[in-house]
Order: C-alpha cells, then sequence, then structure tokens
C-alpha cells in the first residue's frame, strides 16, 4: 500500500473563517518551554484577545505569528501558509500583511507624526510621494488625528502617540493587526478610546486583530474571541461571556483576578522555613 505523504508536504488550503492557526507549537527560551502543546485559531475579521498571566507567552505567540522565533514543534500558519517553514523572502512578504503595534508602540522621535506614519509607506512601497500624503492623511483621520500631522512625537500625549503608532501600524492596509498591550499606561478615558478604536478599525477596514492585554474589562467588551493562556497551554477560549462564566480554576481565577488559585503568586523556589535562617545554602542574596 501507497504510504501517505507526511503531514509538512499535504498543500495547505487557506480557510474562509480562520486567518491564523497554532497547532501543537512547543516553543522554549533554552530547555524550558514556554509553550507546550498549544493550539488555536484566530477566526478572520474578528477580534480575539489573548490573555493570561505575565510571563505565560503571550508575546512569544505574537512573535511566533510575526516569525520573529519558530516554532520548535507544531505548525503556525498564517493564511494556510506555516510561517516556520518559510523563506526570508516569503516571511517578509507575509509580514507585510501583518501590523505590529508593540508595547507603548514606540514612535521615531526625531519624525514628525507624518513621518512616522508615512514610513512603513516609503520603506516598503515605490508609490508618489502625493499618494504616500493621501494614505497618510487618511490613516491618521481614521484615528483622528489629521490635524496633528506636525506635532513631533515629545508634544503628543501617551494616548495620542499610541494612536500615530496605531495608523503606522495600518499604514500597508494590513489583514492582521496585532497589539502587545495596548491599554499599558493610559488613563481609563484614553484606555476607552483606544478600545473603541481598536474595535472600529477592525470592522471599518476588514482588519483581524489579535489584542494581548491585562485589561480584563476593556479587552472583554470588544472581543470577539478570548484564548486564556496559562502553564504552557490554553487554558480556555470562546466566547467572551462563555470565558467568563467558566468555572475551571484557573479560569475563574484569572477572569475574576484573585490573588491565590491554580497560578501561584510565588516564583517558584525552596519552602520559606529552608530559605529563612539558614545560612548553610551559603546564599549571598
Ligand atoms: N528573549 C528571551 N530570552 C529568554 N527568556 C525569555 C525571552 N523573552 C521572554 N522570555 C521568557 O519567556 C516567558 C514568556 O514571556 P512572554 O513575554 O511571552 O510572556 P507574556 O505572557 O507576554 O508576559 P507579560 O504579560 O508579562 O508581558 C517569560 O518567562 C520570559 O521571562
Amino acid at each position: 500500500m501507497p504510504q501517505a505523504p507526511p503531514a509538512f508536504l499535504l498543500p495547505m488550503t487557506p480557510s474562509a473563517s480562520t486567518l491564523v492557526e497554532l497547532r501543537d507549537v512547543r516553543f522554549g527560551y533554552g530547555e524550558r518551554a514556554i509553550l507546550d502543546g498549544v493550539s488555536f485559531t484566530v477566526p478572520r475579521g474578528k477580534v480575539t484577545a489573548l490573555m493570561g498571566a505575565s510571563g505565560g507567552g503571550k508575546t512569544t505567540v505574537l512573535r511566533l505569528i510575526g516569525g520573529q522565533v519558530r516554532a520548535q514543534r507544531g505548525e503556525v500558519l498564517f493564511d494556510g501558509q506555516d510561517i516556520g517553514r518559510m523563506n526570508n523572502e516569503a516571511l517578509y512578504a507575509a509580514r507585510r500583511r501583518m501590523g505590529m503595534l508593540f508595547q507603548f508602540g514606540a514612535l521615531f522621535t526625531d519624525m514628525s507624526v507624518f513621518d512616522n506614519v508615512a514610513f512603513p509607506l516609503r520603506e516598503h512601497t515605490q508609490l508618489p510621494a502625493a499618494l504616500v500624503r493621501d494614505i497618510v492623511l487618511m490613516k491618521l483621520d481614521a484615528v483622528g488625528l489629521r490635524g496633528a500631522r506636525h506635532l513631533m512625537p515629545s508634544e503628543a500625549s501617551g494616548g495620542m502617540a499610541r494612536r500615530v503608532a496605531l495608523a503606522r501600524a495600518i499604514a500597508l492596509d494590513p489583514d492582521l493587526v496585532m497589539y502587545d498591550e495596548p491599554f499599558a499606561g493610559l488613563d481609563p478615558i484614553s484606555l476607552g478610546t483606544a478600545a473603541r478604536l481598536i474595535r472600529q478599525l477592525n470592522d471599518t477596514l476588514g482588519l483581524t486583530s489579535v489584542i494581548v492585554s491585562h485589561d480584563l474589562e476593556e479587552t472583554f467588551r470588544i472581543a470577539d474571541h478570548v484564548i486564556i493562556l496559562a502553564n504552557g497551554g490554553i487554558a480556555a477560549q470562546g466566547k467572551p461571556q462563555d470565558v467568563r462564566e467558566s468555572t475551571d480554576p484557573l479560569v475563574h481565577q484569572f477572569v475574576n483576578a484573585l490573588p491565590e488559585g491554580p497560578v501561584h503568586f510565588h516564583y517558584p523556589g525552596v519552602a520559606v522555613e529552608e530559605d529563612f535562617g539558614n545560612h548553610a545554602h551559603g546564599d549571598r542574596a
């Protein structure tokens, strides 16, 4: 009997409803696995929130999708193609379809708001200056900052800077936008504005959004799909309401922000009675 070809040789057909899929992914820095056996899908056209305790590997998932790191096992599919098996050319092409907004969305401080948003267009396209100008103004308009184009980043508030970074992230009309902690450090009003903007841009521009955030309330409000990472795997995924009502102890601890539960407050170490008053270990710290 002829043997079936190995799974990775089978052609992958992009799914109409899924833009990103992780299948049984393992990844660790060094020996320690940060993610082990992680599988989930990011539905096309929706806002997906990736949540979980600090250090649980959320940013690492974004880096796997962006191809900054490669899975040590399993597959990370973007529109049906395995990011981990792409050559540099294919990877750059895939990345051009992704907008990334990392923590505090660092702007180039020596460039105006306009030039910050124009940067990816000038860098990655041959568009004439007049068209670049129109696109930049359109993107700035989408985030409510067309009038602020001449400002330097130092003249913008934290919330405004975040919106400029967002305009820059969508400059090349990506299919996917990934946000790492888009609400960190924002006051409640700017936070609400940023959240609504993410939702609105997702829907009006036909994007797919992935948000890594610790802000439960705001994130649950705007997300269609929530994935909770814990202990290297997926603790829960589904509609925000379903996840909120989960009876799983770990998910319950997380969505109710309880200090104790399956996720421990203490970093693993020797027992407290072994550590205090015992100088035999010879620890200096
Ligand atoms: N470049 C690196 N080298 C070694 N370890 C790393 C590196 N980057 C991250 N880690 C470790 O990997 C784990 C997961 O990090 P990651 O940033 O993905 O978590 P996170 O869920 O995004 O955390 P947070 O919510 O605090 O941002 C952490 O324990 C972190 O210390």
